[in-house]
């Protein structure tokens, strides 16, 4: 365990925190993991990225899905649960060597709040601030913090404070993968009539949402300007994702093509679904010096 004194002190301020290693648990060569648990629900976070890797309603099914070839390791991105795409979304705009996503994943993120607030909800808050790797690559000051709170639903309320003195571009995504049971058998409502951008042809065209989403291959879009709330609807539940502030939706399943993508393997595609809230493309937004944008979700399942 690598934890300062006052994140152990701020663990051991609220029951049903601890820390364990991903190692036993999970492949690879090990990350400190932030259990939490109350009467609601459980749910792990990594440390690495202020990773969501799973989230479980007391008395239900893990909401979040993992890869069984899924990475812990220093300096990775874990494939599964909700990655942080921060401070960039896919390819950087100006220098495709970048890393994809940007860094804030693949960072170690700092313990800096904990409180109980009912018997059945647990916040945790854990930040990210601006260091000689992340100005390697983002050459901005910046505070991001990422409050979680778990119970019954899962609320993520990402606060990204721009420190730096000049206007800058940011996008951003909740990049959350659903365990499905089986893709083809999941729909996706609360999309029906909107625009997206299908990102896998060169041109990127835009269409317009015919009815509900159910994919039947390989799946990469951005919807653009979407209400506030989509269901994921399988055979076994139905899981409302909500976020009042955001405006795109990232649908993506790499179908087969997850065959060859190494922590994912062949025939696992079929059990996730990529449902990601966040703004990108023209909802991208450029944050004045001292500024804060937030980007919320909650996930809940009826
Ligand atoms: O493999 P990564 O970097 O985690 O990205 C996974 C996918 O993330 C999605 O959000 C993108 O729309 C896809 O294009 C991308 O392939």
């Amino acid at each position: 365990m690598s934890l300062s004194q006052t994140e152990q002190q701020i663990l051991a301020s609220v029951p049903g925190l601890a820390i364990v290693s991903s190692t036993g648990t999970y492949a690879g060569a090990g990350l400190d993991l932030l259990t939490v648990e109350n009467a609601g629900g459980q749910a792990t976070i990594a440390l690495q990225g202020a990773h969501v890797v799973s989230f479980t309603p007391r008395g239900g099914e893990d909401v979040m899905w993992i890869s069984p070839n899924a990475q812990f390791a220093a300096g990775e991105a874990i494939r599964g649960g909700i990655p942080l795409c921060l401070p960039w979304f896919g390819p950087h705009p100006q220098d495709e060597d970048k890393p994809k996503h940007g860094f804030a994943r693949n960072e170690i993120w700092t313990l800096v709040e904990a409180s109980q607030p009912a018997a059945d909800v647990t916040r945790v808050t854990l930040e990210l601030r601006d260091n000689d790797a992340t100005r390697a690559l983002w050459p901005h000051a910046f505070v991001y913090r990422l409050a979680i709170s778990v119970g019954k639903a899962l609320h993520l309320d990402l606060a990204i404070e721009h420190k730096g003195n000049a206007p800058q571009l940011h996008s951003l995504a909740l990049h959350t993968y659903f365990n499905v049971g089986k893709v083809t058998d999941a729909v996706i409502t609360g999309l029906a009539g909107t625009t997206f951008i299908d990102t896998i042809p060169k041109d990127k065209p835009r269409h317009k949402q015919e009815g509900d989403v159910q994919l039947v291959g390989p799946t990469d879009r951005v919807y653009v300007d979407v209400p506030r709330t989509q269901h994921i609807k399988t055979p076994a539940r139905s899981i409302k994702i909500d976020s009042a502030d955001t405006h795109c939706a990232i649908v993506w399943n790499a179908w087969t093509n997850a065959d060859k993508i190494a922590d994912i393997g062949p025939g696992n595609y079929v059990g996730y679904l990529c449902v990601e809230r966040g703004d990108a493309w023209e909802f991208s937004p450029t944050l004045q010096p001292g500024q804060v944008h937030h980007a919320t979700m909650t996930l809940s399942v009826e």
